[in-house]
């Protein structure tokens, strides 16, 4: 930890030289602008050139147009941007041993070179200014050093105890183009060194506590000024395999999962063209941390999904139960949904004609073969009753009906041939035999099908020769399988399944049963079933985060539908760089968010996975994740000791699969950036209890403000509710004067619609969050209401409760009613010592 442990000079500098620093950093920061300024019309020069060669209409000036586009549009989208704080970094450098520069114009050498500090006294050998983009000045020298650039990593690593070449590090504020502060560390306070003649002076108290003080909005910040060193070991550790990082709450795996993905583009940005996933589990995280990637200059190779949303076209909203939770995100349902995609196809409806009496006889032209009746069941039939009713429950609902199994009859060599339902039946068993998905088996149950009527016909000991043998089969395939007749019975015997209506189907408790039979219980069969009775017949509806894994694993047990691929359109600068980048060119011609949107439908694997909040990922999760990144290097961060799900080695064992056996790096995070002392040290007597032995992060600073306890006493019901209601939103009140930032009020799951209610008239400064909502949130103050309630609602309940104690940023309460059983001083018992 660089600033952590680095010793901050007291603030001793007088005011005119704090003035004088700030005035040198303006200077530079101006010559930084004006760089920018050439550096943009030169772009524009060339967006231009561009566009008249483009006129020119040459394949060659083409494609040179487009390469020229590509690299002004590039520096455009970059420069263009606003940064709050283009410029925040700087260090002071003594004399490397060798006199080596690297590509970005600085020095390479990480250790001072002999005798640069002699009786503690030293000369600044170079200075470097550290931003959110490389800057070269007209002559190559470095204005701004990337933050990512192998030079800057000093500024983030060294510390006094293991310093390198850094004497101060100093972190710039400034707002637009106005330089508003500087803040030092001193990275070896023993020595003197000067600057041009002049004493390096030391100024502020720490850019971290400054950093961390801060009040918090509904947006997470970057930390690209003050990443710690083990933090940077991880954002900078090599991409390649898999990359897994834990720590407790408030060590920032969020922070570093998102300045990885910046990193790795950095990096390689080629190899990243293949796009870069950060899994988060809840929309409220994605909302929270989705502005950091364009603060560090990255957009558009990165894409932020919650779980809820990794499927195409589906979007959670609904949430389970733990209990159908834990359900659903079992590695069990695999079995069960392999066998509900097959039942599914059992319960299609045969195609009859409406009246029952089928299409009239076609005879065919050599007079051979003849189709009649093709698919009906003969009208007075209880099979075509049967199937005139499902008819009529399909045309109503879609929810395929349970129908009488179909015959399929043809007219052949002027004889009838016919398949009766057992032998349907069997020639479907057949064709499931296989492992292929359940859509693309339909060719192979076609062919089987036209095998056994063929066979039916006894046209096969007609034939000696067998050339002529395989002409008339030839000709009595295409016969049959031409008439839409026979298309209509194959739609209808074999349809194409989709993932939600095989969803919908397992709606129903009593088919559930029997494709669950060796899989789950009847409670479960009970529970699973109606909590999937909120969608409709095709599978439409509030969806839950659960679900979604369910309609993926469904996609792969089924496989794509059969309709011709979309051909991918040629983009002509895939060949220079297969960057997206150049959408930043295309934005501004309007076309480029659309391309961008197709391109990501398209995209169903990536080059790099980031799982955030990793412990809380089902199997089934995994798996849909595992799927994502089959190719992919990874970096999974999480923390044990705070998962929702409540069977952690079955996901471990997910987890391994869908890791594969790709080498691991393991990194662990120490310090919790997040809470203060006082609140840190309440949440870890819940972690003693969740998970005893295991370690809390060491919280890098102390309000001196302890934790309050609060209490609602009137029972339970309405009465109970309302005095609860009045306590929640008295103390939200009182912190949000309290505070400058949010205020985040945590209740069970059952109670976040009420708790909404509650408190939505005291405006947008208080978010009201289900338990699982605020999983990865932080607020600068925080209400937890009734631990027990939230403990209890799972069997992970503790781990959750752990979570929500864990949010805030300055102040935190905690509001107990009876079930808490709080003592004298309103402290529950779940939170006693
Ligand atoms: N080096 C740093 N400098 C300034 N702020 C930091 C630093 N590291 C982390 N933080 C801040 O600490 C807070 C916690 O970070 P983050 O949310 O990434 O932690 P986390 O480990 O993901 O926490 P949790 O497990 O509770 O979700 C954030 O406000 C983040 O900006």
């Amino acid at each position: 930890m660089a600033a952590h442990n680095a010793t901050h000079a007291p603030d001793h500098a007088s005011d005119s030289v704090r003035d004088r620093e700030i005035e040198a950093e303006q200077t530079h920061l101006d010559r930084v602008y004006r760089r920018l300024e050439e550096k943009i019309h030169e772009a524009e020069f060339l967006m231009d050139d561009a566009a008249k060669r483009g006129q020119v209409g040459t394949p060659g000036a083409y494609a040179e147009r487009d390469a020229q586009v590509f690299q002004a549009g590039v520096h455009l989208h970059r420069l263009n941007s606003e940064y709050e704080d283009f410029l925040f970094g700087r260090i002071d450098l003594l004399l490397g041993k060798d006199g080596k520069k690297g590509p970005d114009g600085a020095f390479t050498s990480v250790e001072p070179a002999d005798g640069a500090i002699e009786n503690n006294r030293a000369e600044i050998a170079e200075t470097l200014h550290i931003g959110r983009l490389g800057v070269l000045d007209a002559d190559y020298s470095p204005l701004v050093i990337d933050w990512r650039a192998p030079a800057a990593a000093p500024f983030y690593r060294a510390t006094p105890v293991a310093p390198g070449r850094v004497v101060r590090r100093r972190v710039i504020r400034s707002k637009g183009r106005k330089v508003l502060g500087v803040e030092d560390d001193l990275m070896r306070p023993e020595v003197t060194a000067t600057l041009a003649g002049r004493e390096l002076p030391a100024i502020g108290d720490g850019a971290l506590m400054a950093a961390l003080g801060r009040a918090r909005s509904h947006t997470m910040r970057d930390i690209v000024a003050s990443i710690q060193a083990e933090q940077d070991m991880v954002i900078r550790a090599p991409a390649a395999s898999v990359t897994e990082v834990e720590g407790g709450p408030g060590t920032g795996k969020t922070a570093v999962a998102l300045h990885r993905a910046a990193y790795l583009l950095y990096q390689d940005r080629r190899r990243y063209a293949g796009g870069i996933l950060i899994v988060s589990p809840t929309p409220l995280l994605v909302a929270y941390t989705e502005g950091v990637l364009p603060s560090l200059g990255e957009e558009g190779q990165v894409a932020i999904r919650a779980l809820g949303s990794l499927v195409e076209g589906a979007e959670a909203t609904a949430y389970d139960s733990p209990a159908v939770a834990r359900i659903k995100g079992s590695a069990r349902m695999q079995k069960l949904l392999r066998k509900a995609a097959r039942g599914a196809l059992e319960l299609a409806a045969p195609a009859a004609s409406p009246d029952g009496t089928g299409p009239a006889a076609a005879a065919d032209e050599d007079g051979q073969l003849s189709l009649e009746d093709l698919f009906a069941p003969p009208p007075d039939s209880g099979a075509a009753q049967e199937t005139r009713r499902a008819r009529r429950t399909r045309s109503r609902s879609p929810r395929p009906a349970a129908a009488a199994p179909a015959r399929l009859r043809v007219v052949a060599f002027g004889g009838r041939i016919e398949l009766d339902a057992d032998e349907l039946h069997a020639i479907r068993q057949s064709a499931l035999g296989g492992t292929a998905p359940v859509n693309l088996l339909r060719p192979r149950a076609r062919r089987l099908i036209l095998d056994a009527l063929w066979a039916k016909s006894g046209a096969a000991r007609r034939y000696t020769d067998p050339e002529l043998a395989a002409e008339a089969r030839e000709g009595f395939d295409e016969d049959i399988t031409t008439e839409h007749d026979f298309q209509e019975f194959l739609d209808s015997w074999w349809p194409e399944l989709t993932p939600r209506g095989v969803l919908a189907a397992m709606a129903d408790e009593r088919l559930l049963g029997r494709w669950a039979r060796r899989t789950l219980n009847q409670r479960e069969v009970r529970q699973l079933a109606r909590s999937l009775q909120r969608l409709d017949a095709h599978g439409h509806g509030p969806l839950s985060v659960h679900d979604v894994a369910l309609l993926d694993e469904l996609q792969l047990i089924l496989g794509a539908p059969m309709r011709p691929a979309r051909p991918r359109e040629a983009d002509p600068l895939d060949h220079l760089t297969g960057l997206e980048e150049l959408t930043t060119y295309a934005d501004r011609n309007g076309g480029g968010r659309r391309r961008r949107e197709r391109l990501e439908e398209e995209r169903t694997e990536y080059a790099h996975v980031i799982v955030d909040e990793a412990q809380d990922l089902t199997p089934m999760q995994w798996r849909m994740v595992g799927r994502r990144g089959r190719h992919a290097t990874w970096t999974v961060v999480g923390d044990p000791a705070q998962s929702s799900w409540s069977d952690p080695d079955e996901a471990a064992v997910a987890r391994d699969e869908a890791l594969g056996t790709r080498p691991r790096r393991r990194f662990t995070l120490t310090v919790n950036y997040r809470n203060p002392a006082e609140i840190a040290d309440l949440a870890s007597r819940v972690l003693a209890l969740a998970m005893p032995g295991m370690q809390s992060p060491k919280a890098v600073r102390s309000t001196g403000l302890e934790p309050r306890f609060a209490l609602t006493f009137d029972g339970s019901g309405p009465a109970g509710d309302q005095a609860l209601a009045r306590a929640t939103v008295a103390e939200a009140e009182r912190l949000l004067g309290e505070v400058d930032g949010t205020v985040g009020v945590v209740v069970a799951m059952n109670r976040r619609e009420q708790a909404r209610s509650w408190l939505a008239p005291l405006g947008d400064r208080v978010v009201a969050l289900g338990s699982l909502e605020a999983k990865g949130l932080e607020y600068d103050a925080t209400l937890v209401v009734s631990p027990a309630e939230i403990a209890d609602e799972s069997p992970a309940g503790l781990r959750v409760l752990y979570v929500a104690l864990t949010r805030a940023t300055q102040q935190l309460t905690v509001l107990s009613a009876e079930r808490d059983e709080p003592d004298a001083s309103a402290v529950p018992d779940l939170l006693r010592d």
